[in-house]
């Protein structure tokens, strides 16, 4: 059977495609200039590594600024978020991607524009690394972002060596303010590397679920940097990472996301979708025009923007079996769904709702599907203190949610 959500993906592209072909394409790394501007791929990455791809999934081209979330992520696991802080910033910029964005302490405002991710690059791999064994962290580190192992398009990476004058600019303003650790060139050229990485829409996809479910590869299984540098990585992404469209890309979209001048866009959405998407033609935002669209339908179809409340905590509940005086007057406690605050607190409340009569009660959590900590944790709060009132409290929990 091919599967509606592939088909549905199709629709969204040929949808996409009906509108017109405005945008250009990127010319100021001559070989991007090469790219066919009618190439148009699109992909989706679900939580358990099922990857749906539509249109020319199967092209590589060199990832740009999507690679700088991704090392954004390894410097954090690798130097800690303080470190990190010293030298590169989180507050959105509002300039274009290429621009002088430093703070008045001469931090770059944030990792996702030229400035912090080059600054970026060169925090990456322990204190005291070499620019090449950083430039090597970097790739490997992408990799098991992707899944797969990932090269350079030495073809592209050349064409923008020859034309990085700006970046090389923008480096040495850095370095004069203390904050580039690395020697100017060897920074922009391990950044360009970085830059130059061959990617298609399934890696994009997949590198994109593994920010959206904690670090975790969904297709290979491989812990790849923690759930906290994640929730950094993707704040980041929902405030910058559209460059000086991102206000409009978060009211109408909602995804933390992040574009590159190739064509590429990827967006993450916590818990639930990665997307990949490719078309070379850009806005003048320098984001794919046709990549835009798509995200904005999937997230309109789908119901994906994040400042959506879902619907957990108000059916928390699934029902209280009351004590029956001809059987053995047990009281039961039937939860459901995600334990977080806002659940486990409609919970709490249930529960101490409970008479006192005596009855033993019975906290059943068999249709509880996962707990975070604090709901976790406010649940046993509220089974101890029953048990210190003097109810006799037994927990079922078959699945083991209030264990760690
Ligand atoms: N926006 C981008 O994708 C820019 C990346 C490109 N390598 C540059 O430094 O200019």
């Amino acid at each position: 059977m091919r599967s509606p959500v592939t088909e549905y993906l199709d629709a969204v592209r040929e949808s996409c495609i009906a509108d017109g072909d405005d945008g250009e394409v990127a010319s100021y790394i001559p070989e991007l200039a090469e790219a066919d501007p009618d190439l148009f791929g699109l992909a989706m990455c679900t939580i358990d590594g099922t990857v749906y791809a539509s249109g020319d999934a199967e092209h590589r081209f060199t990832i740009q600024s999507l690679s700088k979330p991704f090392a954004y992520a390894l410097a954090l696991a690798d130097r800690g978020r303080d470190e990190v802080l010293r030298f590169v910033g989180v507050e959105p910029s509002g300039d274009p991607f290429n621009e002088i964005s430093l703070e008045d302490n001469g931090r770059p405002r944030n990792p996702m524009i030229n400035i912090g991710a080059i600054t970026t690059h060169a925090l990456v791999g322990p204190e005291g690394a070499t620019a090449e064994e950083s430039t090597e962290r970097v790739r490997a580190g992408l990799s098991a972002f992707a899944g797969r192992q990932l090269e350079v398009d030495e073809a592209v990476c050349a064409s923008e060596r020859e034309t990085a004058d700006r970046n090389m600019a923008l480096a040495y303003l850095v370095r004069a303010r203390g904050k580039l650790q690395d020697e100017p060139h060897d920074a922009v050229d391990g950044y360009t590397r970085q830059c130059s990485l061959l990617v298609d829409v399934r890696d994009l996809a997949v590198m994109a679920m593994t920010l959206a479910s904690g670090g975790r590869n969904p297709v290979t299984g491989e812990q790849v940097v923690s759930a906290r540098v994640c929730t950094q990585v993707l704040s980041v992404m929902a405030t910058c990472g559209m460059y000086d469209a991102a206000g409009d890309w978060m009211t109408s979209v909602g995804i933390p996301a992040k574009s590159g001048v190739s064509g590429g866009l990827l967006g993450s959405l916590p818990g639930q979708v990665g997307i990949g998407a490719f078309s070379p033609r850009l806005d003048g935002f320098g984001n794919s025009v046709r990549g835009v669209r798509a995200c904005e339908r999937l997230s309109e179809d789908m119901g994906l923007h994040l400042m959506q409340a879902p619907e957990v905590a108000a059916h928390v509940l699934y029902g209280v079996v009351e004590p029956d005086d001809d059987a053995d007057r047990m009281r039961e406690v039937k939860l459901q769904g995600v334990m977080h605050f806002a659940a486990a607190e409609a919970a709490l409340r249930e529960l101490a709702e409970v008479p006192e009569d005596g009855a033993p009660l019975v906290v059943d959590l068999s249709r509880v599907s996962s707990a975070n900590g604090v709901g976790r944790r406010m649940l046993r709060e509220g089974v101890r203190r029953l048990r210190q009132d003097g109810h006799e409290v037994r927990v079922e929990d078959p699945d083991g949610i209030l264990e760690d």
